[in-house]
Formats: structure tokens, C-alpha cells, sequence
């Protein structure tokens, strides 16, 4: 999978994942009023308008991108309802040909680790049979359990040619109270960033490995270190937008050859009808306006790294 990650992003020539991280208070009127109409006011009616939304948004912008990055936890929001549009949502965009990144943020103890990497990336058993769940491409990790939780999430991803991206230094403003953290004389998302590249060593593709890691785009210092202590692994890079993060902060986190590095915008697009950058196109045409801010931040980060 990773190496179709890079062969996508060269075609597209965006290194660029679009999140698919739907709020109802995102959906616009008119969508929301045709799924109460037919579920009312309930999780369904709810999930409903999530889906009509996503996949709207998802017919404007395939043919520009590479891959998309659904958050789980604003499905699991609407209960089952809601879980039920997640896999709406991954099937669509896998028919649509785009790569899927479950951001997930799975990690327990080993068994339930193995339990966890099965339903996103592997297969479960079912009597004679072996039947995919929610069969995202690649799913987000957390490795604060030490490597017993990750080694299940590894052994699915060498069976199933699927690949991690594991959290290394997260976005957020608080990210540094524990990750910045020195143990003796290295932070400890450094030491992260180490095992990452060594469970990466034992997963490689063609010339990245399958095990990647997330590092915040509004950390750019500590993306342009990280690069080198996981010269192999791809960086999945949250923050670009909403959080802050701009084209020219990144230059750091891609290898030379503008490859290495896929940087995530969620509400930036999803919600660009709603930006007064964007505000023309109206509530009616929010598909448009999101065609139109990933265009915008493809030329915004290919420009940074031209001029780098
Ligand atoms: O360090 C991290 C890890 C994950 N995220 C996730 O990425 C998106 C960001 O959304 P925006 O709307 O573009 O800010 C969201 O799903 C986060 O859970 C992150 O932001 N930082």
C-alpha cells in the first residue's frame, strides 16, 4: 500500500490527504433537511446527512488527490449509525480509487491490539471464512503501550501489504508534556521516532517503509529532525489549516525529492464554504468551494517546495 501511496502522489502531484472529518453543524441546510425528512431527528437521520455530505464532497474532489483521512471519532459520535456512514464513507472513497487512512489512534495491550489491527486493516474469521470490517488502507497508532501493542498492528500489515502511521509528536498545543519530555539526553518523541524507524526497517516497500509515523505541522523544527532519524518512513503531517500550519513550514518534513511527507487538512476543506476566501461559491455549492481549497493548498505547499 505504501508503495501505491507514492505512486498516487506522483500522479496527483499532491502530497496532500483531505480529512474527512464531518461535524453536522458542517452539513449544510439543505442536506440536512431532506435526511430528516426521511429518518427525522435521529442518529440515522444524523448519519444520513454525514454521508449525503461526504460523498458530495468526496465526487468534487477525487481526481485531485491521492488519499483521504476519515476520523473515526466523529462517526462514533452518532453511535452505530454513525459507523455504519465510516464504512459508507471507506468503501465509497476505495471505489473512487483513493487510498484510505484510518485515523483511528488504535493501541492497547497485545491481544486487544491484535483484536483492533484486525478490524481496521486485516480480516476477521468467521467459521471457514476470513471477511475484511472496516478495511482501511493504512490506520493511525498509538504507541504509548510500548511495542507488545504495536507487534499485532505490524504482523497484519506484513500479511496484508497495509501500512501505520504512528504517533510521534502530535499537533496539538499540549503535545510537548509528555512527548518533549527528555529521557537522558533525547526527547521522547526522538526515541519514538527511532523505534518507528526500526519497526519500519523490518516492513519496507519499494523505497519507503510501511510504517510511517504523524508529526504535527505545527512543529516544524521538530518535522525537519524527525525526517532524518526516519529517513524510510513516510510522515503523515496533521495541523496544515485550522491548526496553523502553511506550505512553507513544511518544506523540512519531505525527503529532496518532495517525497516522504503527506500533509492532512480536515475542516480547512470539508468546511471551505463556510471560509470568506471561498464564500462565493454559497452553501449549495460546498463541493466546489472544497475543489477549490485543495487546488489552493496543493499550489501552496508544491510552491513551497519549489522555491525551498
Ligand atoms: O497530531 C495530530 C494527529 C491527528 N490529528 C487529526 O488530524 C485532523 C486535523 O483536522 P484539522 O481540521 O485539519 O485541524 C483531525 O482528525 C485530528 O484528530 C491532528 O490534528 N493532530
Amino acid at each position: 500500500m505504501i508503495n501505491k501511496l507514492v505512486e498516487k502522489i506522483k500522479q496527483t502531484k499532491a502530497p496532500i490527504v483531505v480529512g474527512l472529518d464531518p461535524m453536522l453543524s458542517y452539513v449544510p441546510e439543505h442536506i440536512t433537511k431532506k435526511a430528516y425528512a426521511e429518518y427525522g431527528e435521529t442518529l440515522k437521520g444524523a448519519a444520513e446527512a454525514i454521508w449525503l455530505y461526504n460523498r458530495e464532497l468526496i465526487d468534487h474532489i477525487h481526481d485531485l488527490i491521492p488519499a483521504v483521512k476519515p476520523q473515526i471519532a466523529m462517526y462514533e459520535q452518532f453511535g452505530v449509525e454513525g459507523l455504519i456512514t465510516f464504512q459508507k464513507t471507506v468503501d465509497y472513497c476505495h471505489e473512487k480509487n483513493l487510498i484510505v487512512i484510518g485515523d483511528v489512534k488504535r493501541g492497547d495491550i497485545g491481544s486487544t491490539s491484535a483484536a483492533y489491527a484486525t478490524a481496521h486493516l486485516g480480516k476477521v474469521q468467521v467459521g471457514a471464512k476470513k471477511i475484511p470490517a472496516f478495511n482501511e488502507d493504512f490506520a493511525t497508532v498509538n504507541p504509548y503501550l510500548g511495542s507488545d501493542g504495536i507487534t499485532p498492528f505490524l504482523d497484519v500489515c506484513k500479511e496484508e501489504k497495509k501500512g501505520l502511521f504512528i504517533l510521534v509528536k502530535t499537533s496539538n498545543p499540549s503535545s510537548g508534556e509528555f512527548q518533549d519530555q527528555m529521557i537522558g539526553e533525547k526527547h521522547l518523541y526522538e526515541m519514538v521516532g527511532e523505534r518507528v524507524a526500526e519497526w519500519g526497517s523490518e516492513l519496507m516497500g519499494d523505497s519507503y517503509s510501511y510504517v510511517g509515523a504523524v508529526v504535527g505541522a505545527t512543529y516544524p523544527e521538530q518535522g525537519k529532525l524527525l525526517r532524518k532519524v526516519m529517513p524510510k518512513s513516510f510522515i503523515l503531517v496533521p495541523g496544515y489549516g485550522a491548526q496553523g500550519g502553511k506550505g512553507e513550514d513544511l518544506v523540512h518534513f519531505f525527503d529532496e525529492d518532495g517525497l516522504g511527507a503527506i500533509v492532512n487538512s480536515s475542516r480547512g476543506i470539508i468546511t471551505a464554504y463556510k471560509n470568506e476566501a471561498y464564500a462565493s461559491y454559497g452553501a449549495e455549492h460546498f463541493g466546489e468551494a472544497a475543489r477549490a481549497a485543495v487546488l489552493d493548498m496543493i499550489a501552496d505547499i508544491n510552491g513551497a517546495l519549489e522555491r525551498r
